[in-house]
């Protein structure tokens, strides 16, 4: 990458405007100005990658910056457009796609990044989903080794298979005798995800009895790109992380009836040596403890019997209400089918389709409202609400 900004770049640097091109070599891009940097986002430097790059240009230096670039990253399109949004994050819209891949956010001053870039010591971008209307909310269940996590969960998978999704966690636990690598957890060695871990991989991580657990952003994306309600089995510690994360989700603490009945779950398993046992043991009565410190978790379920608690945990997920929770676009086989332009006013997008060599008034015009705006990096970001404006509905 060479040290100037493309002349492109260079002409629209004092209007801090969004600049879309078509280029040769490197397809599609858009550049936005913020401040005192550029970010430029289209196109690919390595035809093996399909991914949207990202490249950030210091003004005050003139120098490119090299930007670790955090999320899913959205992949290349026939081109797309560019929206600074609420000064933190800019809005790609991209052409010719579905509604679930069109609307992306690259953040790049939002708490998340800020923190980001702190940690990790360099310029830091990330990227997050854009989904409309207000997806059911994720589901942090935790509780102490034993206690029936795994099978009130397995439970919930069983009956309702296609709104639930298992987040897999990394972990540097051995696998026990029936547990599938990428099913169960996937099991990876400590080395590897230390580094994972440094290179912003993971949501949440911790320590517990003395192995490292961790839930990569990739593991959620995987279960809500496949529009189903996620489900975390994690530590405390890990539930406080997700507490103060973007992903807004339903926690939920299990308790056994007695610590006399969680020693005899766990043992009855039979998945842990003697000292392993007693180290569990030992860690579920601080676990007790902070489950139950107030503004950690929303309910408390005590897994005496079974079915009792399972109907208990269906009802506080509103099962009996709306078996199939889901997430409705509001505009239904939408689709922007050649090119459009967008404007901002009042965190609303005014978006203007063109059909395929048609005048642009025999297009469609949208609305997209960003002002309920929630989530994002990591993780998708909800709350965008889609709507055909009037123009559009006269055709
Ligand atoms: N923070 C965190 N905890 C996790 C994660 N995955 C599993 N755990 C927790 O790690 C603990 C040990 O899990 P595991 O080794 O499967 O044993 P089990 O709870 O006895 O079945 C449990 O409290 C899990 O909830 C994760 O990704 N993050
Ligand atoms: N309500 C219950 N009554 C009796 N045994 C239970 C109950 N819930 C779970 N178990 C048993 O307790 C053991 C531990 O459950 P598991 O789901 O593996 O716990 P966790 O995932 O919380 O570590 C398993 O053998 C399971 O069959």
């Amino acid at each position: 990458m060479g040290e100037e900004a493309p002349e492109v770049l260079l002409d629209n640097l004092e209007r801090n405007s969004v600049l879309t091109y078509d280029s040769d070599s490197q397809g599609y891009s858009s550049s936005v100005v913020i401040g005192d940097k550029i970010y430029v986002v289209g196109g690919s430097d390595d035809a093996t990658d399909l991914s949207i790059s990202v490249k950030v240009f210091d003004k005050l230096n003139g120098k490119w910056l090299n930007p670790t670039v955090l999320g899913t990253k959205p992949t290349l399109s026939k081109g797309h457009s560019a929206v600074l949004f609420r000064t933190d994050r800019i809005l790609i819209l991209k052409r010719d796609s579905s509604l679930d891949d069109c609307f992306w956010f690259l953040e790049v001053d939002t708490p998340f990044v800020k923190k980001q870039k702190e940690l990790l010591g360099t310029e830091v971008v990330a990227w997050s989903t854009g989904v409309t209307g207000d997806a059911p909310k994720p589901i942090v269940i935790s509780g102490p080794s034993g206690v029936g996590k795994g099978t009130l969960i397995a439970k919930l998978m069983k009956d309702y298979p296609t709104t639930f999704g298992f987040s897999v966690s990394h972990t540097t636990r051995a696998p026990r005798v029936k547990e599938v690598n990428g099913v169960h957890y996937h099991f990876t060695e400590r080395s590897v995800m230390e580094k994972d871990i440094r290179e912003g991989k993971f949501l949440e991580t911790a320590s517990v009895h003395g192995n490292l657990y961790g839930t990569s952003i990739e593991a959620v994306e995987t279960v809500t790109s496949a529009g189903k309600r996620c489900i975390l089995d994690i530590d405390v510690q890990g539930a406080r992380s997700v507490r103060a994360s973007s992903l807004e989700a339903i926690f939920v603490f299990v308790c056994p009836p007695s610590f006399e009945e969680l020693e005899k779950r766990l043992r009855s398993r039979g998945t842990e040596t003697e000292e392993q046992v007693q180290k569990r043991l030992r860690n579920a009565k601080a676990e007790l403890d902070q489950g139950r410190s107030p503004g950690l978790f929303d309910h408390i379920l005590v897994n005496d019997d079974l079915e009792k608690c399972y109907e208990n945990l269906k009802k506080l997920l509103a099962l009996d209400e709306r078996p199939e929770a889901s997430c409705e676009p509001t505009v239904e086989n939408f689709k922007f089918s050649v090119s459009h332009s967008v404007s901002v006013k009042d965190q609303k997008v005014l978006i203007r389709c063109k059909n395929n060599g048609l005048e642009a008034e025999t297009g469609s015009m949208f609305v997209l409202d960003l002002s309920s705006l929630k989530g994002g990096a990591p993780g998708r970001t909800r709350g965008l609400y889609l709507s055909a404006s009037d123009s559009s509905k006269k055709q």
